[in-house]
């Protein structure tokens, strides 16, 4: 492969995308700071750009509008953001302009919980997770399962049941420098390297 391409390969974002409160933001900081690039979290900047959190855009504005400004704002950033690690909202793989660009411009790794672990951390999320609030246990496992079909769309795939935030990263990170210096595809399990 030629330097250029070599070049190219590490100019990309890499972009965390999951089920809510599988540990994107969490992840995503300690991967940042082991390779040493910007760590962006979407939700956190959209939370600074309305100067409200999530749970308040989602009861004053309604989703609608959380979705459309999610969406601006993730086109936005692939466009014009390079070297970056970013973490996604839960929601936003459920917008096809979201998949198809983060696709298109980043390297994009889906983290993978079982519902089994993830129910153990319900009660870590059901205060400031608007999309928890109201639903039974069985209405949030019909939701997980259903949104599996969105984050089936990446290049690499994490599963993080036993992990800790800081394994995880690593296991990443290795991935992440193998595929730079690598002339061969870029996609794969995470647990295969
Ligand atoms: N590997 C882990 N083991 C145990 N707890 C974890 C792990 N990763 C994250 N957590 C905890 O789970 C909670 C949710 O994590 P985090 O906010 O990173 O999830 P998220 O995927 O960014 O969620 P969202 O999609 O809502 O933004 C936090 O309380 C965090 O400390
Ligand atoms: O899964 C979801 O739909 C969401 C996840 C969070 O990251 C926030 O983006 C918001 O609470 C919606
Ligand atoms: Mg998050």
């Amino acid at each position: 492969m030629s330097t250029d391409q070599h070049r190219s390969r590490k100019e990309k974002n890499i972009i965390l995308t999951g089920f809510m409160g599988v540990g994107k933001t969490t992840i995503g900081h300690h991967i940042a700071q082991k390779l040493n690039r910007p760590f962006i979290d979407a939700d956190q900047e959209i939370e600074k750009l309305l100067k409200m959190p999530v749970t308040q855009i989602f009861s004053t504005l309604g989703e609608q509008k959380f979705r459309e400004i999610e969406k601006d704002f993730i086109i936005g950033l692939c466009k014009t953001t390079r070297r970056s690690v970013v973490s996604l909202g839960g929601g936003a793989f459920l917008q096809l302009a979201i998949r198809n660009v983060c696709l298109s411009t980043s390297y994009v790794v889906f983290l993978n919980l079982g519902w089994n672990a993830w129910k153990e951390r319900l009660h870590l999320l059901m205060d400031n997770r608007p999309i928890l609030q109201g639903k039974s246990l069985e209405e949030i496992e019909v939701l997980y399962h259903a949104r599996q079909a969105v984050y089936a769309c990446h290049h690499w795939r994490i599963d993080l049941d036993g992990l800790r935030p800081e394994e995880a990263a690593d296991k990443i990170v290795q991935t992440i420098r193998q595929a730079w210096e690598s002339s061969g595809p870029m996609d794969g399990t995470l647990t295969d390297v």
